[in-house]
């Protein structure tokens, strides 16, 4: 199997569906956001308000390098790691890339909790997540392969309709 790459907006469930994947086919899981947190021992916000924006996605490029060879992965990606070209390139060249897509309103439900995702700390609303989802939907649109509208649908429907449209490219 080629690798799974999982993108979308914070909180579109790209964490989640990776692991109800990963139970249903025989694959392993990387979560990129976790894999960067224990090789710098420090939290995604601690790294952003230490070294800053780009050093954080220059450590994005460095995971998606190490493992961009290898098959079989679901990869649970940044939310924001698509939008470098190099990211999505390396993604391309060995994966099917999957766009999870939620409204505003759906993603504020499911994030306004957190405290661990520093591009909302602060603006924590349903306004300022519609305009950046704006910014950054048509990348996403354009660098998937299959994208899947997750409003509404429970984990396991969102996984058999991934699974079902990756069958249907190969
Ligand atoms: N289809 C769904 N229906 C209902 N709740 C969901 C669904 N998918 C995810 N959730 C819930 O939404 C929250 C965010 O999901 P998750 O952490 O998987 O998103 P994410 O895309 O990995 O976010 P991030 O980019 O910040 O890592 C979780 O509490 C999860 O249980
Ligand atoms: O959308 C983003 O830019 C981000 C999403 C998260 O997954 C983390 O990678 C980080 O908080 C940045
Ligand atoms: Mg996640």
């Amino acid at each position: 199997m080629k690798n799974l790459y999982l993108i979308g907006f914070m909180g579109a469930g790209k964490s989640t569906i990776a692991r109800a994947l990963a139970k249903k086919c025989p694959s392993k899981r990387i979560e990129m956001d976790q894999l960067i947190e224990e090789q710098q021992g420090m939290a995604i916000t601690d790294i952003f308000a230490a070294h800053g924006e780009n050093y954080f996605r220059d450590l994005e490029t460095e995971l998606l390098r190490s493992f961009s060879e290898s098959t079989g992965y679901v990869v649970s990606c940044g939310g924001g790691s698509v939008l470098r070209d190099e990211n999505a390139a390396l993604m391309k060249e060995n994966g099917c890339i999957v766009f999870l897509r939620a409204t505003p309103e759906t993603i504020y439900e499911r994030v306004k909790d957190s405290t661990n995702r520093p591009i909302l700390n602060g603006n924590m609303n349903v306004e300022y997540i519609r305009e950046l989802m704006e910014k950054r939907r048509p990348r996403y649109e354009a660098v998937a392969d299959i994208c899947v509208d997750t409003d509404g649908k429970d984990v396991d429907a969102i996984s058999e309709e991934i699974l079902k449209a990756v069958e249907d490219r190969s």
